[in-house]
């Protein structure tokens, strides 16, 4: 899916899903208990609230009216008796209501991380990371909130209406029938309005993550942002984003400020008729004033649990769109998985074996890698060239198990990778990325990646082989020094020297290094070399190579090209060939590194 593809699906909103509701409802399960005490009192509290007028009712009429001070006493000490009630009510409901509303929200942003972390990469390719942020974030929130304050205001604004409506039809249903008469009106307004209203929050919310996208990416990108002096393009196309939001957010107050007056106004036209009407009948000595001011009293309370109703209605729509979003991640099996009845792969030596491996990243793209054979022997070192897209890293993702083959099978140490459980075998295979991904958190807890339970020792040796131990020294804090995210604070090759040492804690049989193309100083060029000869000293390596030290060292030098074999061999038997690798050489190789030498000055 295109990138803009998946910002129309996005957008959509979605129509209510019973089959959604019912696994939202799942998460109250264990709650179960708690939220039948919490529905107990949001009713015992709505019938507090609703026995109110009566005693004002009955304050006017047998105490005012009928000039009796007891009955006044009462009520008033009645009314506070209920206020108190409803107070403590009231603390004990949000307390219970939030705190379980914390917990399922807790569960479901716990349950979504550990599978997001299980997925495999094909669903991360082509799904932009702030997007997927945003499900676990805003959608996961968007659910608590409809769970939390949502399904509450349901149940609570819902007794509160059929309270209402039966206490006034039964008190005097011409009157309350008199006052009804302006619903349909007060529909027609807010089902015509309402989804303009929802449609413009919706756009602002929509900006709202526009905006946050450009800042994050602004943040990433402002080396090449300052370097290019491209901040007035940048400037012009933020001012754009933001005055959308300004717009949608501008529209949505228009809207809202005119319709839910209006709703207001409406309704007071419905107690104005009450009034008129009541009155009249209180003068021909037909209802008593305690009857009508009570009356009214309930008329007030009916409109609000009425526009609190059709809010919570677009909550369940947003939290459908919400829901739709996070049940697509959990619903996503991650596609490489253990075989049911894996077996651990036992401790290898590191031959690896491609039988016919062909590969396609999706149904319709075209095949990246085609009949690849391979038999490389434990220990061997084999260097992969080729042209940018040649499928190298492919090669890698089919011996790593991030994809498996379309067709084919990958053996190590003559077990097929399918078969073996998949952290047995990658925790014998270690990796260096071109760029290394260096965590946030201390130099230490960064080594420690490749062994959790590495002794302080091992990680000291370990630092040494890769020649880490000086840049450490160089630290006040040495290996308690916190590196920031994505070790921002290290050069190239100190990220590098660092991933090296990780990866030699972890002591994999196979490794996999992806050389890095930037250019280094020639001391860390010759730190990287050292370490590295450490590194691969007793591995099966598989290196994306683009030294021609490493090329030259190598045992077996792959040279792809579309998805396929072209040449291998010895450097050597590759020269003698006259072929790609021939021509590589001489044209390529040989030309860096007689510049690398001039920039030098060697
Ligand atoms: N995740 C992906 N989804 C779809 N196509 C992909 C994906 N990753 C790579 N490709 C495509 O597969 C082909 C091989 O890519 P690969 O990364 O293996 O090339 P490479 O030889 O490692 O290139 P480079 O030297 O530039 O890193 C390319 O055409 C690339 O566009």
């Amino acid at each position: 899916m295109s990138q803009h593809e998946w910002e129309a699906e996005e957008e959509r909103e979605k129509p209510f899903n019973k089959e959604y509701m019912r696994r939202m409802f799942g998460y109250l399960k264990p709650h179960r208990r708690t939220m039948t005490f919490v529905s107990v009192i949001v009713v015992v509290n709505m019938l507090l609230s609703l026995a109110e007028p009566i005693l004002i009712r009955y304050a006017i009429d047998e105490g005012m009216v009928a000039r009796n001070l007891w009955a006044i006493h009462i009520a008033g000490i009645a009314l506070l008796g209920l206020r108190l009630g409803g107070w403590l009510l009231s603390t004990l409901q949000i307390r219970l209501v939030n705190f379980t509303g914390q917990r399922i929200l807790f569960a479901l942003r716990q349950e979504l991380f550990n599978h997001l972390q299980s997925l495999s990469f094909r669903f991360f390719d082509g799904r932009p990371a702030g997007k997927i942020m945003s499900r676990i974030t805003n959608d996961t929130n968007a659910i608590g909130e409809l769970i939390n304050g949502g399904l509450i205001t349901l149940l609570m604004e819902a007794t509160h209406l059929i309270g209402i409506v039966v206490i006034l039809l039964y008190w005097d249903w011409k009157l309350a029938l008199m006052a009804f008469t302006v619903l349909p009106f007060l529909y027609l307004i807010v089902s015509r309005f309402r989804p303009k209203i929802e449609s413009a929050w919706l756009r602002s919310r929509h900006t709202i993550s526009a905006i946050n996208g450009n800042v994050n990416e602004t943040i990433q990108g402002i080396r090449v942002i300052q370097a290019f002096s491209r901040q007035e393009e940048n400037d012009r196309r933020f001012h754009e984003i933001n005055s959308r939001n300004r717009k949608a957010f501008m529209k949505a107050i228009s809207l809202e400020s005119f319709v839910w007056p209006l709703v207001e106004l409406i309704g007071m036209i419905g107690t104005c008729l009450v009034v008129w009407y009541g009155a009249m009948r209180v003068i021909n000595g037909d209802l008593s004033v305690g009857f009508i001011v009570a009356f009214i009293n309930y008329l007030w309370r009916f409109w609000g649990p009425l526009s609190s109703l059709s809010k919570v209605y677009s909550q369940l729509l947003s939290a459908m769109a919400s829901a739709d979003r996070i049940f697509e991640i959990l619903d996503t099996k991650p596609e490489v998985r253990d075989m049911p009845g894996a077996r651990p792969l036992p401790p290898i030596r590191g031959s690896v074996v491609f039988d016919q491996v062909s590969f396609r990243y999706a149904p319709d793209k075209p095949e990246v890698l085609r009949s690849i054979q391979l038999d490389i022997k434990a220990g061997q070192r084999i260097a992969i060239v080729g042209p940018t897209g040649a499928g190298k890293s492919t090669i890698i993702n089919m011996l790593m198990r991030f994809y498996d083959p379309t067709s084919g099978r990958v053996l190590i140490d003559g077990h097929d990778i399918k078969e073996v459980s998949l952290a047995s075998l990658r925790s014998q295979i270690g990796i260096v990325l071109q760029d290394s991904f260096i965590f946030s958190g201390t130099i230490e807890e960064n080594l420690r990646y490749g062994k959790k339970d590495a002794t302080m020792e091992e990680i000291e040796r370990a630092a040494r082989s890769v020649r880490i131990d000086r840049l450490v020294e160089k630290f006040p804090d040495g290996y308690q020094t916190q590196v920031e995210e994505r070790g921002s604070m290290l050069s190239v090759g100190q990220r590098q020297l660092l991933a090296f040492g990780r990866v030699l804690l972890a002591d994999p049989k196979i490794l996999i290094l992806d050389e890095a193309t930037s250019s280094v100083d020639t001391e860390t060029e010759q730190h990287i070399q050292e370490a590295l000869n450490v590194l691969l000293e007793g591995r099966t390596a598989f290196i994306i190579a683009h030294r021609l030290s490493t090329i030259r060292d190598a045992d077996v030098i792959l040279v792809i090209e579309q998805g396929q074999i072209a040449e291998s061999g010895s450097h050597e038997e590759l020269l003698a060939h006259g072929g790609i690798y021939a021509n590589l050489y001489y044209n390529q190789f040989l030309m860096q590194q007689s510049l690398a030498k001039k920039a030098s000055g060697t």
